[in-house]
């Protein structure tokens, strides 16, 4: 595949060593807007940029014809104008908070987990996450997936960054140097704690992920999850 990369940092870095070992070609690495760049020789392109820039990188891929994949956090607010664009333009996505198989087996077990304590309303629920200090968003996605899936299998009613309200999921998030991604997800009575735990040992998971996903999406039109890729 040619591989246009949409950010260039740690991310985009990581990507290509692994991208160019499974014999993909890198034709851009791209650090600014892309309104200028002729991607029309490019299979796809994967975003992992930041927040502010992600929106009009997806979009315009779409209007160029180019399959995304992207794993940009912090702008999801603006994600269901994604999916229109890219059904106005007949093409193809996937984003993910998450891209590692870990992370995805990590929220298969999440979604269970909180379907059974559903009847256990003595255990409190709270997400801990863990990452780098250069990183912009907090919670991260990947905690904000988690939480989002408990609220779809229990009756917490939404997700409150650092504290604890009534009815609602704490995220707590850290922030220490060089740690690629933690997430735990807790529950705690007076008698016991239950706790699922995914720590990232590097950065490679997250990549090896993203670029399965840029291989499954050739020559298919839609918006997909990670979920249609590995399982
Ligand atoms: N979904 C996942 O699996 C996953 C995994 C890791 C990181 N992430 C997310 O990916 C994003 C990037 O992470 P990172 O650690 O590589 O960050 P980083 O800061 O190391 O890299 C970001 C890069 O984007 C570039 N950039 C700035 N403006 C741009 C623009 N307009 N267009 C294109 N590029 C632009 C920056 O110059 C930099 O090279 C973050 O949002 C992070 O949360 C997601
Ligand atoms: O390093 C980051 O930034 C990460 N971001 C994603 C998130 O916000 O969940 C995935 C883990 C690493």
């Amino acid at each position: 595949m040619k591989i246009a990369l949409l950010g260039y940092g740690k991310m985009g870095q990581t990507i290509e060593r692994l991208a160019k070992d499974r014999g993909h070609e890198i034709v851009y690495t791209i650090k600014e807007k892309i309104k200028n760049y002729d991607l029309s020789k490019v299979d796809v392109a994967i975003d992992f940029s930041v927040p502010d820039a992600a929106f009009e990188n997806i979009t315009t891929c779409f209007e160029q014809n180019i399959p995304v994949i992207s794993g940009t956090t912090g702008w999801l607010e603006r994600y269901d104008e994604a999916v229109a664009s890219c059904k106005e333009n007949d093409g193809a996505f996937i984003y993910a908070s998450n891209f590692s198989l870990g992370v995805n087996l990590f929220f298969e077990l999440n979604k269970k987990l909180a379907e059974m304590m559903s009847s256990f309303p003595e255990y409190a629920i709270g997400i801990e996450e863990i990452h780098h200090t250069q990183k912009l968003d907090a919670p991260s996605g990947t905690a904000i997936t988690l939480a989002e899936q408990i609220m779809e299998n229990t009756d917490r009613k939404g997700w409150r960054l650092n504290r604890a309200e009534e009815g609602e999921i704490p995220i707590m998030a850290k922030r220490i140097e060089n740690v690629p991604g933690t997430h735990v997800v807790s529950y705690k009575s007076p008698i016991d704690t239950l706790k699922i735990e995914h720590i990232a040992h590097s950065r490679d998971g997250f990549a090896l992920g993203a670029i399965i996903a840029a291989e499954w999406i050739q020559n298919k039109k839609g918006v997909f999850s990670m979920k249609d890729v590995l399982f």
